[in-house]
């Protein structure tokens, strides 16, 4: 039986065979195997992999579970059985309610006609016997027809022979036709193997995987009518038990994808630690996170946390009730170094932003994160709008048999954000253009990007004192003036929000009119997540990019992602030469057009 392995962090230098063996498996993969070599390949300084490969304990417990789901799903559906023959009248109009009424549709997804196929298993053989003694015979499968009625059928029984022995195929083969069709016309990508059927709606939750009354009853109160293309991928991918890593444009509906499946499968509130733990790389993310997934868990006894400093600081984890943990790498590494917890019982793990999450920075966090859920059959889970070669890599080593889902292209702008470039000139050329823009037409929430803390706090000085109301978020604010400032952009005090790329991953500002890069991105990916505050769960928004000589290099970067999601680049940006991948952050010159005291002295 292959035993799990972890082998973690190799400093720089380290060999990587040795570094593997670290973990001492009683079964390892090959010392120079592949996946051990491509992580070398891509991370420079350090080397992150792991492999668990129990599948013996993950196909027990998938079958516990899978046992557990029958006998759950037979009390929540059975014994309900409507004559549709005797009240045809009644039904009749049930049906055109439920077509003419939106409401209705909301929390339609109990209302599926088909047969939970769980049900279907569970029913017990006496009730089938019963069921098939009153139902009408079917032509070539009636049990029950004596044998000499089926002796004189002759040439047809062998018909049927032969039906029985191809209609697996037949089957099989429709089905997957069904599934192609659905994903294109979704713009569903997979690989792996033996990939779970896309979602053709939420009601699907209830009948093929049993999902409990509260999830589809909060999803409907949430006004989702369907599934997003990520949902209707991700969700089955991971309810089948499979790790999964994913990309999907911002604004589509990841959070959900992830925290929809796990609440599914972690079945029922426990008082036996945390089960699931979701790591965001910025504490408003992980906020935002938690806050959501509290949406979902209304009516239940789940309990969602937030990991927040005092809770680090004070909470006696042995004791605290909570199934989802959701954290920023450093928190959770500062709990674990304390050994103040034990997340030994894990069962999901879901890295959000998880190219973010592999950057070298938080690297070391993130392994000390892995290394302590230890569970053997522990179900791990990569999401992000952007997905880097390297980082698919390292995923598909450190991942058991993952499903790759990418909806429409890898690493792409959403293609509701119409996008332009603006040559600025100079840093004092951006102010001018900036304040221009709010002459001319100021539409909140505007939010403005720029490239450092010192640019932040630059940019918000000169803003501040104009009739604009204006707010700043950068990482030198105390948690609560973070907080604050989201909070008060959220509610419409603040118009304009200066943010650094503390904000630029996964938040979700409902109705973001307008991005501006004031600085130029510091790379392509930086664009998409940063234009991506706009144009969400299908609105449509604006990004304007200033740029000046120092960025024009590095405009042939952005161009790209302009052009694959429909945006108009001049030509001669696109005849430019491409730059190698490297953050482009140049010194720039402070803002400010006041003149300084120094200034206002010489002046006198
Ligand atoms: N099925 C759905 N129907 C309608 N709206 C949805 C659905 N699922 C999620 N949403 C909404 O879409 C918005 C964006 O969702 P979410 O924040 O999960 O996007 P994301 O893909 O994680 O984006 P990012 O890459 O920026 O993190 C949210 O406001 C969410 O409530």
């Amino acid at each position: 039986m292959v035993r799990p392995y972890f082998a973690v962090s190799a400093l720089e230098g380290a060999d990587p065979v040795s570094s593997l063996l670290l973990g001492t498996p009683t079964s390892p993969p090959s010392p120079v195997s592949p996946p051990a070599f491509l992580l070398f390949q891509c991370n420079h300084h350090c080397c992150f992999c792991l492999f668990s490969s129990n599948d013996l304990a993950r196909f027990l417990l998938f079958s516990q579970f899978s046992i557990l789901m029958e006998k759950s799903a037979y009390f929540l559906f059975g014994g309900t059985n409507f004559n549709k023959k005797k009240f045809a009248t009644d039904f009749a109009k049930f049906k055109k309610c439920k077509e003419d009424d939106d409401s209705t549709k909301k929390v339609s997804f109990f209302e599926e006609e088909e047969e939970p196929e769980h049900e279907k298993k569970a029913v017990s053989s006496k009730k089938r016997k019963r069921r098939s003694a009153n139902s009408e015979p079917i032509e070539g499968f009636d049990v029950f027809k004596s044998s000499k009625k089926a002796r004189g059928k002759g040439k047809e029984e062998e018909n049927t022979k032969n039906e029985v022995v191809e209609n697996p195929n037949k089957e099989l083969n429709r089905r997957m036709e069904q599934d192609a069709l659905a994903r294109k016309q979704y713009n569903i990508h997979v690989s792996g193997s033996n990939i779970p059927p896309p979602l053709k709606s939420f009601a699907e939750l209830s009948s093929r995987y049993g999902c409990k009354g509260f999830i589809l009853r909060n999803l409907a109160e949430l006004g989702f009518r369907e599934p997003t293309p990520i949902q209707r991928q991700a969700i089955p991918v991971l309810l089948s038990g499979r790790e999964c890593f994913a990309c999907a444009p911002t604004g589509s509906g990841k959070t959900f994808a992830f925290i929809c499946p796990m609440l599914m499968k972690l079945k029922r509130p426990s008082t036996d630690g945390i089960r699931a733990v979701i790591l965001s790389p910025a504490r408003e993310l992980a906020a935002q996170t938690a806050r959501e997934g509290k949406k979902l868990i209304k009516g239940s006894e789940f309990r969602i946390r937030l990991m927040t400093k005092p809770l680090v600081k004070t909470a006696d984890f042995s004791k605290l009730k909570c199934d989802v943990l959701i954290s920023t790498p450093m928190r959770l590494q500062r709990a674990i170094k304390a050994k103040k917890i034990d997340l030994s019982k894990v069962e999901f793990l879901v890295l959000d932003e998880s190219d973010k999450l592999f950057e070298q920075s938080l690297l070391k966090q993130i392994d000390s994160v892995v290394k302590a859920c230890s569970n053997p059959s522990i179900i791990r889970s990569l999401f992000s709008a952007t997905l880097p070669d390297s980082v698919e890599e390292l995923a598909r080593s450190i991942m058991h048999d993952a499903v790759r889902v990418i909806i429409g292209r890898k690493n792409t702008a959403s293609e509701t954000v119409k996008q332009t470039l603006v040559f600025a000139g100079t840093e004092e050329g951006k102010l001018i253009a900036l304040r221009q823009r709010f002459a001319e037409s100021l539409n909140p929430p505007v939010l403005i990007f720029v490239q450092s803390k010192e640019r932040a706090k630059e940019l918000y000085d000169e803003l501040k004192g104009e009739s604009i109301r204006v707010g700043v978020i950068h990482s030198d604010l105390p948690p609560g003036e973070r907080e604050n400032a989201v909070d008060s952009f959220r509610a419409g005090e603040t118009w304009v929000l200066i943010a650094t790329d503390v904000i630029a991953r996964g938040m979700d500002f409902k109705g973001i009119n307008c991005v501006i890069n004031y600085d130029f991105p510091d790379s392509a990916s930086a664009y998409i997540h940063r234009i991506g505050r706009s144009g969400r769960a299908g609105r449509s928004g604006e990004a304007v990019t200033f740029y000046t000589e120092e960025d024009v290099p590095y405009l042939r970067n952005i161009a790209n992602t302009m052009t694959s999601s429909g945006c108009e680049v001049p030509s001669w940006i696109m005849s430019l030469k491409k730059q190698k991948w490297k953050k482009h952050r140049p010194r720039r010159d402070a803002i400010y057009t006041r003149p300084t005291a120094d200034e206002d002295v010489q002046e006198e």
